[in-house]
């Protein structure tokens, strides 16, 4: 049992626990009830997903309480046979049946009973089969539904929600606290089902067997509950405690092991050792502290059962040998003696479950308000009822005095931008580390919402516009390209799923990837591992340009797209890319300002503002932030401009 209670815990206390009573912070939205503030979400929970599969859920419950009522009744048989058999003190009788039916020879009066009894414990099992069915079909159906109906909800939801709640936080709710309620489901509930169904079945047959007895056997129900209610209230912030250390042990750890490349490059494992040892310390003292009172509850359950059992005995006892005592007027028999003994025994192990079900309750419920939490988010920037497709642009895109800040943030990151890009043309974008570049064109893809002003596309306010036509009109490649564990052809075709693999090897090549795939083991096939760490930098940027281009879009946009490439790869790419985007409205990020020297136009953002446009060449006579820019890459020092000449100067 204790090994059942322990393993138990040890659940518990996995990373999902760094929630238990959080609701996901998300970042964004202030407008939600807290956590736990939700009507009764595990009822809500239950009745959204598993309506569809109640009859199943009801079922499990009949057989449930069927199979636990059928398993008591042998002790009653045996107690009945002691009577009628050995000490002839109640004539032979079965409950509900009409003696009529029932046979006068003793063997066969005998032969019945063992029938019924082994009848009992058979139909017991079968029942009890139905019932693991019956729910295990509802809890893993229910599980499903959650899980995927959570997931759904969140992939609609806008970025800035993923940006400010932890991926780990998000995992949590999809698995650990979907598990939770499934478990609670399989096993809490039928423990719960067995404390009610024996308490009752086994109340029952007392008081009909002797009621004054009974009413001594079951004074120990309402204390071993109060004994069980206090458990939980005692151990319930030692558990707290616990679960609190396991977030920072697993934060401690992930940290670490995460930047284990930095650790060993500053020789820290001295360090990182005793910092791990000392949260670990902290876990144990906790946990520690929670086992006293979780190893003190069991005696006392068993403590209390035994004295109920030596009381129904010592009385039972004595009323059998020299009549009633004390108040008592009712007639005993050893048969039901031994009856109540038999039964007084059963109470220990559904009584010592009591607070475990309680407790479970709690975490179901907890995890039942995360996952409402999660049902009740709506996207931020939903579709208008009334979107439009982006069919065939011709890729004129503007921007009209548009402003942008974070939400959550306080500074605008884009101030009153305007420019309009004429179809087909290829626009350099280029600026000082943080000027907004990547924001300005996270815009064009509705990733967020401008607080002022408007972009669009061929005319088209994007926000009128459907996210499906938008983001399919332009191929996307971030900064960090993010590739999935798979192989590279997979990879690829993740930007159209129909694409066979001539038009992958197509897109690989004007990527300027054909040739380092085709080195690799298995060429297309190859797997390259999670986020692509099998991969270098430059190779993960060459295939994310490939995934694009398989889109074939009509706009492009590649922020720092060859940053990791090399200067010779990179113009194979950008003769590539010339031919391919030579009709198609291509925005190019780049700190590298060769990369976009040829562009159309270039647009040179500071702090948030487009300061200067025009070709390389007005720039450069221009004499401005572009200008600086160059000369700080081509390398003439002496023209260095003081805000380049030392770090302070840039600060
Ligand atoms: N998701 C975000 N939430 C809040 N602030 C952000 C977020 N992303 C960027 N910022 C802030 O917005 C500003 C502009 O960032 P952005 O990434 O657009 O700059 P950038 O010009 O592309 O920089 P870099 O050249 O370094 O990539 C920065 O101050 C940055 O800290």
């Amino acid at each position: 049992m204790c090994h059942r209670v322990s393993l138990n815990v040890r659940r518990r206390y996995l990373p999902r626990d760094v929630l238990v009573g959080r609701r996901l912070r998300g970042g964004v939205r202030d407008d939600t009830p807290e956590s736990g503030d939700y009507d009764a979400p595990l009822r809500r929970v239950l009745l959204t997903y598993g309506r569809s599969h109640l009859p199943a859920f009801l079922l499990g419950g009949v057989a449930s309480a069927c199979s636990i009522a059928l398993e008591l009744l042998p002790s009653y048989l045996l107690g009945l046979a002691i009577d009628v058999f050995f000490t002839d003190a109640r004539p032979f009788a079965l409950p509900l049946v009409p003696d009529a039916w029932l046979p006068t020879a003793v063997r066969a009066q005998f032969g019945l009973l063992v029938g019924v009894a082994f009848a009992c414990y058979l139909g017991a099992a079968g029942l009890a089969w139905i019932n693991s069915w019956a729910w295990n079909h509802f809890a893993q159906h229910l599980q499903h539904a959650v899980r995927t109906a959570a997931y759904r909800t969140m992939q609609d939801l806008e970025l800035a929600f993923f940006e400010g709640t932890q991926t780990g936080e998000l995992m949590s709710v999809l698995n650990n606290d979907v598990n939770q309620l499934e478990e609670f489901l399989t096993t809490s509930l039928h423990n719960a089902m067995r404390i009610v169904t024996r308490v009752v079945v086994i109340g029952a047959i007392m008081l009909w067997l002797n009621w004054q007895l009974a009413l001594v056997s079951l004074a120990v129900v309402p204390i071993l509950v109060a004994v069980s209610v206090v458990f939980v209230r005692r151990i319930q912030p030692k558990y707290g405690a616990v679960r609190e250390q396991v977030g920072s042990l697993n934060a401690r750890l992930e940290n670490n092991l995460g930047g284990i490349e930095t650790v060993k490059a500053y020789t820290n494992e001295a360090f990182e050792n005793d910092r791990v040892a000392s949260a670990s310390g902290s876990y144990l003292d906790r946990q520690w502290d929670a086992i006293r009172v979780r190893i003190a509850f069991f005696p006392v359950v068993r403590a209390i059962t035994a004295t109920g059992y030596t009381v129904t005995f010592l009385l039972g006892g004595w009323w059998v040998l020299f009549g009633p005592p004390f108040v008592f007027t009712e007639p005993l028999s050893a048969g039901v003696l031994v009856t109540f003994l038999l039964y007084s025994r059963r109470f220990r192990y559904p009584m010592r479950r009591v607070g475990e079900v309680l407790d479970d309750y709690q975490y179901a419920s907890a995890a039942a308000a995360r996952i409402v939490d999660v049902e009740e988010r709506r996207p931020r920037l939903p579709e208008v009822d009334d979107a439009v497709d982006l069919v065939d642009p011709e890729g004129r895109v503007t921007y009209e005095h548009v402003s942008f800040a974070y939400p959550g943030s306080d500074g605008r990151v884009l101030e009153d931008v305007s420019f309009a890009v004429a179809p087909g043309d290829f626009v350099g974008v280029v600026g000082p580390t943080g000027a907004g570049k990547t924001t300005l064109l996270k815009l064009l893809l509705r990733f967020y919402e401008v607080d002022a002003g408007a972009v669009r596309i061929d005319g088209h306010d994007v926000r009128d516009l459907t996210r499906t036509s938008l983001r399919d009109a332009i191929g996307y490649v971030s900064q960090e390209p993010y590739l999935f564990h798979g192989t590279v052809a997979e990879n690829i075709r993740y930007g159209r799923e129909d694409a066979d693999r001539a038009a992958v090897v197509e897109a690989a090549k004007r990527a300027g990837a054909h040739e380092f795939v085709t080195d690799l083991p298995d060429g297309y096939d190859t797997v390259v591992g999670e986020r692509g760490v099998k991969l270098s930098g430059g190779q993960r940027q060459r295939l994310a340009i490939a995934r694009a281009l398989v889109t074939d879009p009509e706009l492009f946009v590649l922020d720092e797209a060859t940053s990791h490439v090399d200067n010779e790869t990179e113009t194979v790419i950008r003769r590539q890319l010339a031919e391919l985007t030579a009709d198609r409205t291509t925005f190019a990020i780049a700190h590298r300002l060769s990369t976009v020297r040829d562009a159309d136009t270039i647009l040179v953002f500071d702090d948030g503002q487009l300061v200067e446009h025009g070709t390389h060449e007005e720039l450069l006579a221009q004499d401005g932030l572009y200008a600086d820019l160059w000369a700080v890459q081509v390398g003439s020092v002496e023209d260095l401009p003081a805000r380049f000449a030392s770090p302070e100067a840039m600060d």
